[in-house]
């Protein structure tokens, strides 16, 4: 494919749990179904597209879809325990790393096969990718919280793949309710990607050692376009973001604080002013995110938090909310979303 001749960019929306099938828009194909339910189950091929259960719900009711769909015919396959769909532009690939004493090894194995399998079909880019950790903030068999365990494995795995800190995704790194650690990676083959950091945070590759042993390889968010050269309408995808500046957690034990620091965290990220950094030309609000997924620790919390996030976000945005752990356990809550359409304004 030419520079010249221009891509689409990848579609996904939330639908129900319940009858998602009946759901799907029939005019596209489908390229994967996330859902976000009430049990773990591994990816699978067998519909002609990627399907994957993530156990992040307490029951289907409170759980959604998540469903990738694109214009061009899909390819579906199995690599190393990865199932993955790809429709010559796009990739989509979950893996999972079944409950273990200890996380580091097996993460990274699993992450090797996902960054063999990306390189064997030419998906060079590494564009978003949700982790999945069950037990979160507990300690491993040898003392060490799980999260730090798996970020450990993941550091690792982009080491031997030789992804500089500035070539990692934007990414989640949530808890769930079971099933080990779960993940999926969205990837491009000629769509251009642009990592960009929040110049209110410190990069969280570049956390200090007293957040574990191999910090977070993510990037913030990452800008998504056709071109290297389009500046302007690419989409965000914006990686799960807390209540943290430089690199400390604030307002532990205020819900309410902290989701007013994480909203104005993405604000920050999305706006024109860190745009401007990267030459990208969009003046985006909160009100310009869409597919977001609010994650929050106590249930009790949640309507706090739904409360001040309808205050920022569109009224037609489609916001799901997840009771689960968070990465840090002084974190309460956390927040993702994509900007899909980009608001044009010159910055
Ligand atoms: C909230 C933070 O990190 C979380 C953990 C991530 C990961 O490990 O992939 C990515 C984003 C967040 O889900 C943060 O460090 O700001």
């Amino acid at each position: 494919m030419t520079e010249q001749q221009i891509v689409d960019l990848p579609a996904s929306k939330f639908l129900a749990l319940d009858d998602v099938d009946e759901q799907l828009p029939r005019e596209k194909n489908v390229l994967g179904v996330i859902n976000y339910t009430s049990s773990a189950a591994d990816p699978e091929v067998s519909r002609g597209h990627l399907r994957v259960d993530i156990h992040m719900a307490g029951s289907e009711a409170d759980g959604f879809a998540e469903v990738w769909t694109t214009d061009r015919p899909v390819e579906t396959g199995e690599f190393g325990g990865i199932g993955y769909a790809h429709d010559d532009e796009y990739l989509l690939c979950a893996g999972r790393i079944a409950p273990a004493e200890h996380y580091a090894e097996g993460t990274r194995v699993a992450y090797q096969a996902m960054l063999e399998l990306m390189d064997s079909l030419g998906y060079k880019n590494c564009v978003r990718m949700w982790n999945f950790v069950n037990h979160i903030n507990e300690d491993n068999s040898e003392g060490m919280e799980i999260y730090r365990d798996f970020c450990k494995g993941r550091a690792e795995a982009f080491e031997l793949f030789h992804f500089g800190d500035t070539s990692v995704p934007s990414a989640t790194g949530i808890g769930s309710l079971g099933g080990g650690i779960a993940f999926y990676v969205l990837a491009s083959r000629s769509a251009a990607l642009i990592p960009i950091e929040n110049s209110k945070q410190i990069s969280a590759y570049n956390y200090p050692k007293q957040y574990g042993p191999r910090p977070p390889k993510f990037a913030r968010a990452t800008y998504l376009s056709t071109t290297g050269a389009d500046r302007i309408s690419g989409q965000i995808y914006v990686a799960g973001t807390s209540s943290i500046r430089g690199h400390e957690t604030l307002f532990a034990g205020d819900v309410e604080k902290q989701t007013l620091l994480a909203l104005e965290n993405i604000a920050h990220l999305v706006g024109p002013e860190n745009l401007a950094d990267y030459q990208i030309e969009q003046r985006n609000a909160l009100a310009d995110l869409d597919t977001i997924k609010v994650y929050v620790r106590h249930r009790d919390d949640i309507p706090a938090v739904q409360r001040i996030c309808a205050e920022h976000f569109s009224p037609d945005a489609q916001v799901a909310y997840l009771n689960v752990d968070v990465c840090r356990s002084d974190l309460s809550v956390e927040i993702e979303g994509i900007v899909h359409a980009a608001n044009r304004g010159a910055a």
